[in-house]
């Protein structure tokens, strides 16, 4: 089938690039000419494992092609994707303009051709209708204007016909980091519309990975699909995400009892997770849940209750118990090492999770804030985050470095941030032996307390 997607993010991108996987004919929109560039020379602008590789594989065979200009892209798409960005605003509502701006331009140059306009963004309930109507608006507004056609030099009556285009809500339920494999293994595909026509073009888009044909595992049963309604749809992401995030503060919050009452809060995941009610995933303690969706989701659910007179006690728990995990490292170091002033940490990784390059609301940066409040020089080293690449503004003060043994020099203690893999394979005896105080404060009980203080280290972990 011919997609189009608009914007070329972790979602866009993958979406586009996986879709290609499978055999459509794809082409990907995105309005930053240096991101368009880059992704035609065959190169992905995100760090996403395996995601090059299939870039590449379906843009030799002619399936993968990228361009800035969107009237192209609707003009082949059967299948029009809306994945541009939906970050938060400062009262915790949703920026919905690129959506806007998307959902208009799409209006702008549909032709008489039917279309299936799915969002895949992830927007407040009630945008379905909103994007239909935007798209209507845009209609008017070029059925209004005479048409320029050949470089300007002619004008024509206004065109004359009727839309042809349906909403489908497909929220996205990838993480970043496994991308690739959550795309081609989804738990469930979730389908919003009232349009039976476009319910049945979105199965026959997804046929192949509903079938598993591109799987992991080929012989397990086909994926689940749930239709539903516009604003049913658009609520499972919200809600999806607000569960996910609460149980990892119900468990940091377990963790903090653990750790007054000398309990092992490793132990205790595991017990609980036993229980197949309660399931053993996503219950690691930590320094909390960051990344560009947990944060600025459950903020968007929260404001939607209160503009439905709902106050949404539970998820604001979660927040609140989330933003003091954060700051819990830094009572740890002072414990350890009383005054920060002068005192030199190196945090051993920077991204909100391993196996991406993304910072977006990265715990790290609200680390790095607090530890240079306090007078602490900061030094870090991150698999991906590279001295030479980052512009990140919040990284302005900090020493970044290229390898864990120049972070370990002469600093007061390791902070490990992200639960980078290579950590595990550290010389932790050499590393501590290159340290003013050998301390590590293991924010994701990543590493071995026993190993690690056999290696000469003090090892802090969290609620344990
Ligand atoms: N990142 C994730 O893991 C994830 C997972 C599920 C859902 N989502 C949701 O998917 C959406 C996209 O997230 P993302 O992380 O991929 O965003 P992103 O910021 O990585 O990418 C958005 C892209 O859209 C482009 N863009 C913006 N306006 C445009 C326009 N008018 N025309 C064409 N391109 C335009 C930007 O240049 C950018 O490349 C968000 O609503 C997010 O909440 C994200
Ligand atoms: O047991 C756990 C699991 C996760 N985390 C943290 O939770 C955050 C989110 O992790 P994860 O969910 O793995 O990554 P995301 O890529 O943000 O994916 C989430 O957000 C996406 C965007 O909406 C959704 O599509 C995914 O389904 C949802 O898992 C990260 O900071 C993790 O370190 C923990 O602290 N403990």
């Amino acid at each position: 089938m011919r997609v189009c997607t608009i914007g070329t993010g972790y979602v866009g991108l993958v979406t586009g690039a996986c879709l290609a996987h499978i055999g459509h004919d794809v082409i990907c929109v995105d309005n930053n000419p240096e991101k368009v560039e880059l992704m035609k020379s065959g190169h992905s602008p995100i760090y996403e494992p395996g995601l090059s590789e299939i870039m590449k594989s379906a843009m030799a065979a002619n399936r993968l092609q990228f361009t800035t200009d969107l009237g192209a892209g609707i003009a082949h798409g059967e299948i029009l994707f809306i994945a541009v960005g939906t970050p938060p605003l400062p009262n915790g509502s949703s920026d919905t303009q690129y959506v806007e701006a998307v959902a208009k331009g799409i209006g702008q140059h549909l032709n008489g051709e039917y279309k299936v306009i799915v969002n895949k963004s992830t927007v407040p309930i009630g945008s379905g209708d909103w994007v239909k109507m935007l798209v209507l608006d845009g209609v008017s507004e070029r059925t209004k204007q005479p048409l320029l056609v050949g470089g300007g030099d002619s004008t024509h009556a206004p065109e004359q016909f009727t839309p042809q285009f349906d909403v489908v809500s497909n929220p996205e339920f990838l993480r970043e980091g496994s991308a690739i494999y959550d795309t081609l293994n989804p738990d469930r595909i979730v389908l919003g519309s009232n349009n039976q026509q476009a319910i049945d073009l979105m199965l026959q888009l997804y046929a192949p990975i509903i079938d598993r044909k591109y799987a992991e595992d080929t012989s397990l049963p086909p994926v689940s699909v749930l239709a539903t309604d516009l604003g049913s749809a658009e609520m499972i992401k919200y809600a999806a995400n607000a569960f996910l995030a609460t149980k990892i503060s119900f468990i940091n919050e377990i963790a903090n009892i653990c750790e007054r009452v000398g309990a092992d809060v490793t132990q205790v995941s595991k017990g609980i997770g036993l229980d197949s009610r309660i399931g053993n995933k996503f219950l690691n303690a930590g320094i909390g849940w960051g990344g560009s969706c947990f944060p600025k989701d459950l903020a968007a659910l929260i404001h939607t209750g209160a503009d439905y007179g709902y106050d949404a006690r539970l998820l604001k728990a979660a927040v609140s118990v989330n933003q003091q995990q954060r700051t819990l490292v830094i009572q740890k170091l002072q414990t350890s090492l009383k005054i920060l002033k002068g005192k030199t940490i190196g945090l051993l990784g920077l991204t909100f999770k391993p196996d991406t390059d993304d910072l977006r609301d990265a715990p790290a940066l609200d680390i790095i804030h607090i530890l240079i409040e306090l007078g602490a020089k900061v030094k870090a080293y991150d698999p991906i985050i590279s001295p030479q690449s980052s512009t990140n503004p919040y990284l302005a003060n900090v020493n970044l470095v290229d390898s864990p043994q120049t972070l370990a020099t002469d600093s007061d203690a390791l902070v490990l941030m992200t639960e980078w893999s290579e950590f595990q394979e550290i010389d932790y005896p050499h590393l501590a032996g290159l340290m003013r105080s050998p301390i590590v404060v293991d924010c994701r009980n990543f590493l071995s307390p026993i190993k690690l203080s056999e290696s000469g280290f003090n090892h802090i972990g969290i609620g344990c």
